[in-house]
């Protein structure tokens, strides 16, 4: 294969800058202008002030540009694009029971197919490269991960609900998506064991899980602690709250990704700081659902893992990590009481680097250094969102764009959009189709 250079010139350059230590909360964010980033074929090869252009395939110009690296969306049910608007103003419970389950009932893998192409092309658009996704019919969605150029960690949402038969064939699927898809498409799919929650999985699917997870090598994805329905539930089972009953049956390590946790204990948060369990946060859902408001800031003050997530747009209702970023950073706010929670410097890290620890994903992704993948977007700096830009543009992320101020969104190397145009799938006939197949599957509410 030939080597392709691509070279962003003269740039201003905002990145975290990976401690490796395991410190989650204070590396530096750096912004640094007129920098100037070479890319050889999926990685970042050389970062400085003058880079020669010659024997380069492409040159992109970074004036009135801002380069970071892209955002990583670490809760996400990509298929649901699907269902945007079909139930809202509903909590959890009824949300899913008489609306979100009676649709998803009539899904077949092409459907998740498409759900997920105008899922990623959302995604791409608003920059972000690298989502966690727990669903069903992941073949397919790993599909439209390969075809749309993204990075994915993927993981089929296993229920049970304490039946043999299903619990059986839950295993078969995800054993079958590791095998087929993990560490695939130029490595950009990565394949994790997706538990739905400890209410709708049984303690023997949790505990099967941990053995083959740890036989596998590959982390866990689950729903913890979403509202405080569930964990009542959970006491009156086991008088014990989920994070103290997942610890007693040996489920929790260090790759398990726990999206919400709304409402926790004082002791769960020990848990989780003792065994390093990594955090998605979804403020937007959280808010939606009326679910409550997770205590990130506590989580933080005890060096925990928080990574950003969406969750799926049924319940957000959109994908785009910088309005996510800017919840995120004002709930923490509202809820201490205390303008200093959750800064805009570390939201960016929560929505980067921290993602990318969340995910194991590390030593690829997350932050603009030599030797990582080359995911990054450019943001246009030259646009109102972004003005003046003689003030801190870290805020101006974080407080005031949202993805439209994404022009370019390049993920393993690769130019998924350029100046605002997809360079993958066909967004008019997606939307198209994505119609008929909304209309179809709704017609169960009637
Ligand atoms: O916030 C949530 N909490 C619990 N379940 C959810 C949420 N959002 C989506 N799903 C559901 O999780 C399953 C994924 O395999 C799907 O049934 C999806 O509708
Ligand atoms: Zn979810």
């Amino acid at each position: 294969m030939e080597t392709k250079y691509t070279l962003i010139e003269n740039v201003n350059l905002i990145t975290a800058i990976d401690s490796k230590d395991n410190i989650y909360w204070n590396d530096d964010l750096i912004n640094e202008k007129n920098i100037s980033v070479l890319i050889e074929n999926d990685k970042i090869a050389e970062i400085s002030s003058k880079i020669s252009k010659s024997g380069i395939d492409k040159v992109i110009d970074g004036n009135d540009k801002l380069l970071m690296p892209s955002l990583i969306n670490t809760h996400t049910h990509s298929p649901m694009n699907l269902f945007r608007g079909l139930a809202d103003d509903l909590e959890l419970d009824t949300w899913l029971n008489e609306y979100v389950w009676p649709v998803e009932s009539g899904l077949n893998g092409d459907l998740c197919y498409l759900g997920a192409q105008i899922a990623i092309m959302e995604m791409i658009k608003s920059g972000t490269t690298c989502f966690s996704d727990m669903y069903f019919f992941m073949d397919y969605v790993a599909k439209a991960v390969e075809d749309g150029g993204l990075r994915a960690v993927l993981s089929n949402g296993m229920i049970d609900f304490s039946d043999e038969e299903k619990r059986k064939n839950e295993f078969k699927e995800s054993e079958n998506l590791i095998k087929k898809w993990n560490n695939k498409s130029d490595g950009r799919i990565k394949v994790f064991f997706g538990p739905h929650s400890p209410i709708t999985a049984s303690k023997e699917l949790l505990t099967g899980v941990r053995e083959k997870a740890n036989k596998y090598d590959v982390g866990i994805n689950i729903h913890m602690n979403e509202t405080q329905k569930e964990i009542e539930n959970i006491l009156n089972q086991y008088n014990m709250r989920p994070f103290e009953y997942l610890n007693e049956i040996g489920f929790l390590d260090g790759d398990v990704l726990a999206a919400h946790c709304v409402w926790l204990s004082d002791n769960e948060i020990d848990i989780i700081k003792e065994k390093d369990i990594k955090v998605s946060y979804n403020p937007g859902s959280n808010m939606k659902l009326a679910s409550g408001i997770a205590p990130i800031s506590d989580l933080i003050e005890k060096n925990i893992c928080v990574s950003l997530g969406s969750d799926g747009v049924a319940s957000n209702n959109n994908l785009d990590l910088f309005e996510e970023m800017k919840l995120a950073s004002l709930l923490q706010k509202v809820d201490t009481l205390n303008p200093k929670s959750l800064t805009a410097e570390q939201t960016i890290k929560m929505a980067t680097i921290n993602g990318a620890r969340a995910l194991g994903l590390e030593n690829e992704i997350g932050s603009i250094e030599i030797g990582k993948k080359a995911d990054m977007i450019l943001v246009n700096t030259n646009s109102i969102a972004m003005s003046p830009s003689v003030n801190s543009l870290i805020s101006h992320l974080v407080y005031s764009a949202n993805g439209s101020t994404v022009d370019t969104t390049i993920c393993n190397g690769d130019i998924l959009m350029e100046n605002k145009n997809l360079n993958v799938f066909n967004e008019e006939e997606s939307l198209k189709n994505l119609n008929l197949a909304t209309s179809k599957l709704k017609k169960v509410l009637n």
